[in-house]
């Protein structure tokens, strides 16, 4: 309360001496009790406090002064009839000295009312202070969860400058409350003193969390500073091995084309050594000459020559057994014509004998059997021999034997097989670390102009078709470039496993389990190519233009002769425009149409499926078989294909015979298309 306000008290006093009186008395007793009370009880409650400063705010109408002077009655009834409750002593006290402050107030002019709203703005003050502290530490807290690297210099000095405003505020409000304190009247100084002793706990205690919160602060600043090192330490260091990779790089390739070029080098002498062996068991190509032709003719390996002498034995011993035989049987029938037992044996011995020369016949009929078995694997071996002397020879002869590395990227390594106007060579993909297929177009030196940019034109447009395909089982295209004004390379996916043509040389009958799972493989490849907006057909449909990878996974590949079906094709399908091409074992009858340009669709690659599957299943072609491509078109072959015929061996479930038969129903329109056949029960795999 301000000296204004006790003078203004005190004057209203004087005028109303009966009031004062009593007044007198009241105060009197209050601070006897008041003085009892902090001896013996604890500050109130701060509840009690908040209600004791919150009191004067709420509106009052002024009482009367005869009221009043009843109300100070009426309290010093009550103060002395609780005078021997200690217990609520304190308690008591304040609500005396809040009744009090209310008969003053009677009195009282305005002004004590503003000097209350001050006590209550300090406290209010108080309490604002001890909330911001508080949000301090809460902001401290969340502050740290984040990057330490979030709090700058700015936020530093905010700190700072927040604790200095704390302890000045504080300390401010201290001298506030106390000045305050010290200029109210006597009976109010137990009060003033249990709100000091508050104030001064509040005070310590805020000192004490500003000196918490200085400490964590400090610590803080520590781990940025630490953690901004570390993290400086460890930029430096990603530097470092940055600039040591970009170092290594070229270091490390060159390790890798080295090391892989070293395991090509072995192989190649692995290969020329394996083939020198077989040669001796399987035969090798020996040189004729006939006058001044000279000719590369097959000579048999001495395996194959032991085994063709051992079954021209067992025929020399057959032949001879069944002369013996039919002599028995001829003297055992002229017996019957001569004297009694002159010329021939007893019936009994007679039986004997032939059963002798029967058990002996039928023992070298196994032995025949075995005989010609292994000469059939020799035969297979004989093949792959040829086949392999032949691949040698071409890498020999290739200009790219010498582990090039192409487009700064792709190693080569060994050649994979030579087709009519392309090499193909397994290669490095020394940026995506993969194996690939390098396919080498070379164009003849010899060819016109002209016909080297046919050719250029049509593999542009092999690439253009394939590298937009992107199926599990279509080979990926994955690049093109130009290696020389006469050879560019296309970069295809790389499957280890062998083609089709190859598996079936090696094996030419397959399980219909194994036949089943690879024509699948197919069809779904080629749903792929017919669900694309642009659809494709193949059109070159073969067993070695089917691949596996090493998983044994089927994929479909070479686009060379594929045809773009354009939007505007009717029902009937595009016009053949490349007739002639393509292996005629596999191409449907539209496709030999001469009278006409030939309609086509998706429907000739389903024709194609059904020869390869019927190859698979049975062994050989179901068209055409031991015909060259010349006969095929010269005997109309195809054309007159109208019925498919089974063998009786092996057998084949009647569902696989339909899905051929359907695949290779003689009329285009009749014909289902990719789409529909791929809904044939036999190419889908359902739970059973
Ligand atoms: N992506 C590949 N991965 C592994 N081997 C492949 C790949 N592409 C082709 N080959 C193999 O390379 C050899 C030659 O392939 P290419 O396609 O040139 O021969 P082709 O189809 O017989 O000839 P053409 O293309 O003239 O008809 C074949 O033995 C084939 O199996």
């Amino acid at each position: 309360m301000s000296d204004d306000m006790l003078l203004h008290l005190s004057s209203n006093s004087s005028n109303q001496s009966d009031q004062s009186t009593k007044f007198a008395k009241l105060e009197a007793r209050l601070v006897g009790k008041a003085s009892s009370a902090v001896t013996s009880s604890l500050p109130p409650p701060p509840q009690q406090q908040q209600q004791q400063q919150q009191q004067p705010q709420q509106p009052q109408a002024r009482p009367s002064v005869s009221s009043a002077s009843k109300f100070a009655d009426d309290l010093v009834a009550q103060s002395s009839s609780s005078d021997s409750d200690d217990d609520i002593a304190g308690e008591f006290l304040i609500q005396a000295n809040t009744q009090k402050r209310r008969k003053v107030q009677v009195d009282d002019s305005l002004t004590f009312s503003e000097s209350v709203e001050a006590v209550d703005s300090l406290a209010k003050m108080a309490e604002t202070l001890e909330t911001k502290v508080n949000f301090d530490v809460g902001r401290k807290k969340h502050s740290r969860g984040r990057s330490q690297s979030g709090r700058g210099r700015g936020s530093r000095s905010n700190d700072q400058t927040r604790s200095q405003i704390s302890a000045s505020t504080i300390s401010s409000l201290n001298g506030q409350l106390e000045n305050s304190y010290h200029k109210d009247t006597k009976p109010k100084e137990q009060l003033q003193n249990d709100s000091h002793y508050s104030s001064e706990e509040e005070v310590l205690s805020l000192r004490a969390k500003v000196a918490a919160l200085e400490e964590d602060l400090r610590k803080s600043r520590k781990e940025t500073s630490d953690y901004q090192n570390l993290c400086r330490q460890l930029e430096k260091e990603l530097k470092d091995l940055k600039d040591h990779e970009q170092q290594m790089k070229p270091k490390r390739t060159k390790i890798i084309a080295d090391l892989l070029i070293s395991v090509s080098k072995a192989e190649r002498q692995e290969a020329r050594l394996k083939v020198r062996q077989d040669s001796l068991r399987l035969g090798n190509v020996g040189v004729t000459r006939a006058g001044t032709l000279i000719s590369e003719t097959w000579e048999d390996g001495q395996a194959l020559k032991d085994l063709n002498a051992h079954l021209k034995q067992l025929l020399e011993t057959r032949e001879a057994i069944e002369r013996q035989r039919k002599s028995l049987k001829k003297k055992q029938a002229d017996k019957g014509d001569g004297p009694d037992g002159e010329n021939g044996v007893p019936e009994e011995d007679f039986l004997l004998q032939d059963e002798i020369y029967k058990s002996r016949l039928a023992s070298i009929k196994r032995e025949e059997e075995t005989i010609l078995r292994e000469r059939d694997r020799y035969e297979f071996e004989k093949g792959r021999l040829i086949r392999e002397m032949k691949r040698i020879r071409d890498e020999d002869g290739s200009r790219f034997n010498s582990f090039q590395i192409l487009n700064h990227r792709y190693a080569l390594l060994n050649l994979l097989g030579k087709g009519g106007f392309s090499e193909v060579y397994k290669a490095y993909d020394l940026v995506d670390h993969k194996y690939v297929a390098c396919k080498l177009h070379g164009l003849n030196a010899q060819w016109s102009e002209e016909k080297k940019q046919s050719y250029i034109r049509h593999a542009i447009r092999e690439y253009n078709i394939h590298k937009t395909l992107v199926h599990h089982h279509i080979v990926r295209l994955w690049d093109i470039f130009e290696i020389d004004h006469n050879t560019f390379c296309t970069v295809l996916e790389y499957c280890s496993g062998k083609d089709l043509d190859a598996v079936l040389k090696a094996t030419p009958l397959l399980p219909e389990k194994e036949a089943r799972i690879i024509i699948v493989q197919i069809f779904q490849g080629l749903v792929y190519l017919n669900r694309r907006v642009q659809k494709i057909i193949h059109y070159d449909l073969k067993p070695g233009n089917v691949l596996f990878d090493e998983f044994g996974v089927a994929k479909v590949t070479d686009f060379g002769l594929s045809k773009i079906v354009e939007d505007d094709v009717g029902s009937q399908g595009m016009e053949l425009t490349s007739q002639g091409a393509g292996t005629y074992w596999y191409l449907p009858p539209e496709c030999f149409e001469l009278s006409k340009i030939p309609l086509i669709s998706s429907k000739v690659d389903v024709w194609s499926a059904g020869v390869l599957f019927y190859q698979m299943l049975f062994g050989r072609r179901p068209f055409g078989h031991d015909q060259t491509q010349e006969r095929i078109l010269r005997e109309d072959t195809i054309i007159k294909a109208r019925k498919v015929e089974f063998p009786s061996r092996p057998t084949v479930s009647n569902e696989a015979k339909e899905l051929i038969r359907r695949c290779l129903t003689y009329d285009q329109a009749d014909r289902p298309d990719v789409l529909t056949i791929a809904h044939d029960p036999y190419l889908t795999y359902t739970k059973k």
